[in-house]
């Protein structure tokens, strides 16, 4: 049968609210009918909703904001994820703010230890609790899967799982200080807009690969954050940078990355339906949608098990 999968909508809080609601545009948009459509066997977990902490017994820890419903619905993703890729299916999330790469990406390295991880996104997102300014959990996530930083007791149940040399960044161009101090200290490669220039998507696709998974042997963990796309094609999402990748190049990442079979899960995070007019709502949800068909084998079809 051909492989199946999984899609969930955690929802974590975010200081612009409405990033919650990305997901279910998505689904209501006609994602899972697309997937099925591509030849795959699709599991829809539901919308998960985690109403029982709110802003008054959740105050922030430190600077950083919601801590407890982060760490509560990314600590139930981390359960979720993990679950279906032990399975042998193909967990999708839909975020949602990319802190909830801290359970994705702890779900799938608890499956498959040897995995890598593709980070598309214009921010690196490895602020520690030492190191942030914002107090956003969503700059920080890749800091706890590495176990960087002055450790934080609500997240004690994230493990020190990612190495170093299995992430690498894609689409980068709005790095904080402290980050850039952190990505050097740690020699985590990434390549920026600068290097998508420089030598084509193409070339850095292949490059991201070569460092991550040389023999091409690794279960891929793509973990993809709308604005890492131009601000111009993904307008809905709540930090847009100038001068992201455009379209094609978004979707050549995730068809390349389909094409090597290695595919193992896959976080769509940061369609933020609630910023933008109709138009660059829909604009930006189909573009997600797309994404995800891309990932999935859209222009290569799925090799049926
Ligand atoms: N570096 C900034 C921006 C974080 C951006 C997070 B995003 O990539 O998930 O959008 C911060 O730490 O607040
Ligand atoms: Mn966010
Ligand atoms: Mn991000
Ligand atoms: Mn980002």
């Amino acid at each position: 049968a051909a492989n199946s999968k999984f899609i969930s909508e955690p929802k974590t809080a975010a200081p612009r609210l409405g990033v919650d609601k990305g997901p279910i545009h998505m689904v209501e948009a006609g994602l899972i009918d697309q997937i099925t459509e591509l030849g795959w066997k699709v599991k829809f977990d539901g919308h998960h909703q985690f109403e029982d902490i709110n802003a008054e017994n959740d105050p922030p820890i430190g600077i950083l904001k919601n801590p407890r419903l982060v760490s509560r619905v990314c600590e139930a993703v981390a359960t979720s994820v993990g679950d279906v890729a032990r399975a042998g299916q193909l967990p999708i999330t839909l975020g949602g703010d990319h802190s909830l790469a801290m359970g994705t990406i702890s779900g799938t390295l608890s499956a498959h230890p040897e995995a890598c991880v593709i980070w598309v996104d214009a921010h690196a997102d490895i602020n520690t609790a030492d190191s942030t300014d914002s107090g956003n959990i969503h700059g920080m996530p890749v800091s706890f899967l590495i176990g960087l930083g002055t450790p934080v007791a609500e997240f004690s149940w994230v493990k020190p799982l990612l190495r170093t040399d299995r992430i690498v960044y894609i689409g980068l161009r709005d790095v904080d200080a402290a980050e850039k101090r952190i990505l050097r200290e740690n020699n985590i490669k990434a390549f920026s807009m600068h290097e998508v220039d420089k030598y084509g998507i193409g070339k850095v696709v292949e490059l991201a690969l070569d460092h991550v998974n040389p023999n091409r042997d690794r279960p891929i963990h793509l973990s993809f954050d709308v604005d890492a796309l131009d601000p111009s094609v993904a307008p809905s999402t709540g930090t847009p940078v100038r001068g992201g990748l455009t379209f094609r190049e978004g979707h050549y990442i995730c068809e390349a990355i389909s094409e090597t079979g290695l595919l193992a899960a896959l976080d769509l995070m940061e369609v933020n339906p609630s910023l933008a007019d109709e138009a660059s709502v829909l604009q930006t949800v189909a573009v997600g949608c797309s994404l995800v068909r891309s990932a999935l084998g859209q222009y290569i079809f799925p090799t049926m098990k």
